[in-house]
């Protein structure tokens, strides 16, 4: 045998026993070499053409070029993958065992029409009938999912819910629903409602760039394991960028905390699942100061207050990124909820909202008073210039108002609290949506004092029912469990499950907080568990 052809021989079966032994590295390392070594003997065969051989060589290279795509795709490693498939395809343009990985891969890219158009040409290859057809039929079925969903967002959370979480999550994929990107009136460019969208409906399903995680234990996670985990996070984007390039673009787009006000408005169709590998804007090269920098504006804590976990439970803490919902901005009248499933995030209107009208989250608790939130404000690196932070800088400067938060750190009666403020809105004429800010604002006194049988007998002739109560604090932040328990305490009190009409508001606050992608009868089951504190 000549020498380069041993050669070849034995790297291929290293590579492939490499392979085998998912030491994918070193795979991909002795496949290159076979790539090289069969490249040049098929430019030698150009000069001096012997067709058999060559037919012999074109199969070998195929095969090595969709193996490497293959150890590169367990290693994250896309957009090289995807070279090497395209490579093979350009040899072979059926080869059934490339498809495969090139449809694999496209679905892990979130490219779902183009991973099903790779299973749907594998399907014509004859190796479906020799014993390739199940896992071929696997993957044909969840991309035929997965396409859909995308395209429609008829995502239905139910049965899981129903099963109270025993089983997988449902598949999800990634969608994108009636949203913009612009420039914002609140800071630098923001997401906007592109039509009337009512409370429950989606706005954007997106699968993490990355998450990390711990598990809680006693009440908290040390400083240091907090610090291991950021880390970690830090590690594994910086890694995923260098492997990926349109991850890198992705997060080129993201805002790292200096001038917001000039950062490019990106196109839409970058976060739309059929977008390219690569956004094609020439981007600077991101390094690992640019992404720590990045990710410390841009993360999300999967527990966090405006956020629901669903399958979790609450000794459990996870930190991740996903991009299109970094380009919300907070308010502390927010109008968006997220509800995280697995490495999805969710992300619902949390209210009625109005076409043109900017998407918001609370990056913090808003069912807390202007000083607190200026504080938390202040810790994300921003002074918050929302509609109600405003109006309540001149009612926080009354000496009333003043007079009353004092009382109430000192411990007066919160039913007493109650009264106190809601006859000083009368004076001060607080109308409307300014009663639930206001409202909201005390929710520690409101809470204490609606929950407690003692204290309703006492103060409820001299302060609102609490239907009224709850219904402006709901219409001007939104869906929140807390508020949410306490109807549903209330509903319990009064006997059973309570009236109809009860019923129907807390099955509309449980759209608010998780989103339409429940039945009726799994939304009842979410909120009892809300009852049962199973949630959060
Ligand atoms: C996740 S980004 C939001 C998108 C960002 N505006 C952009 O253009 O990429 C978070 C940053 O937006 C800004 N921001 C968000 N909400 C804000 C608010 N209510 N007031 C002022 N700045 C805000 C802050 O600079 C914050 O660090």
């Amino acid at each position: 045998m000549a020498e380069p052809e041993e050669l070849m021989q034995q790297l291929r079966s290293k590579a492939t026993e490499l392979l085998l032994r998912e030491e994918y590295k070193e795979s991909i390392n002795a496949y290159s070499h076979f790539i090289t070594l069969c490249q040049d003997q098929l430019h030698k065969h150009h000069e001096k053409p012997d067709p058999n051989n060559v037919l012999k060589l074109q199969k070998s290279l195929c095969l090595a070029l969709s193996n490497r795509a293959e150890a590169r795709c367990r290693l994250r490693e896309f957009g090289a993958a995807l070279e090497d498939c395209d490579e093979a395809l350009k040899i072979e343009s059926t080869h059934f065992k490339t498809l495969l990985c090139k449809g694999k891969i496209l679905m892990n890219l979130n490219r779902y029409s183009m991973a099903l158009d790779c299973f749907r040409t594998a399907h014509l290859d004859p190796q479906v009938c020799n014993g390739g057809s199940e896992s071929l039929n696997g993957y044909l079925e969840r991309c035929k999912k997965m396409e859909f969903l995308s395209r429609t967002g008829a995502f239905d959370l139910s049965d899981w819910v129903l099963s109270r979480f025993h089983g997988k999550p449902p598949e999800l994929a990634e969608y994108v629903g009636q949203v913009q990107i612009r420039r914002s009136e609140i800071s630098g460019r923001g997401l906007f409602a592109a039509k009337n969208i009512d409370a429950g409906t989606l706005l954007f399903v997106s699968k993490a760039i990355a998450i990390e995680r711990s598990i809680l234990g006693g009440e908290e996670l040390g400083e240091n394991a907090q610090l291991n985990m950021w880390k970690n996070f830090i590690d594994e984007v910086t890694n995923l960028a260098s492997k990926c390039p349109r991850t890198h673009d992705l997060l080129a787009t993201l805002c790292s905390g200096e001038g917001e006000n000039d950062l490019e408005i990106p196109d839409m169709s970058l976060f739309r699942s059929e977008s390219e590998s690569s956004c094609g804007i020439s981007v600077e090269k991101l390094d690992r100061k640019r992404i720590l920098s990045i990710l410390d504006v841009n993360s999300l804590v999967e527990n966090a207050v405006a956020a629901t976990v669903l399958g979790k439970n609450s000794e459990y803490y996870g930190i991740g990124l996903w991009v299109l919902a970094c380009f919300i901005n907070h308010s502390c009248v927010p109008n968006a909820r997220r509800l995280h499933v697995g490495d999805y995030v969710l992300v619902h209107a949390s209210r009625d909202v109005k076409a043109g009208e900017e998407i918001t989250f609370a990056y913090f608790d808003v069912l807390s008073p202007l000083g607190e939130r200026k504080e938390m404000s202040r810790r994300w690196g921003f002074g918050c210039g929302c509609k109600r932070c405003e109006f309540e800088e001149g009612i926080f400067s009354r000496q009333e108002v003043r007079e009353i938060e004092i009382g109430l750190e000192r411990g007066m009666d919160t039913g007493g609290t109650v009264f106190r403020l809601e006859e000083g809105m009368r004076r001060w004429m607080v109308r409307g949506k300014e009663k639930g800010y206001l409202r909201a604002s005390f929710w520690a006194a409101f809470s204490e004092a609606y929950g407690s049988e003692k204290s309703v007998k006492k103060w409820s002739r001299r302060i609102p029912p609490v239907d009224s109560v709850l219904d402006s604090i709901m219409e001007a932040v939104g869906s929140d469990e807390r508020v949410l328990k306490i109807l549903l305490d209330r509903m319990k009190k009064s006997g059973g499950s309570g009236g109809v009409v009860e019923m129907e508001k807390a099955l509309k606050l449980g759209r608010g907080l998780y989103g339409k992608a429940m039945k009726k009868q799994a939304m009842k089951t979410l909120v009892d568990l809300v009852h049962e504190h199973a949630i959060n």
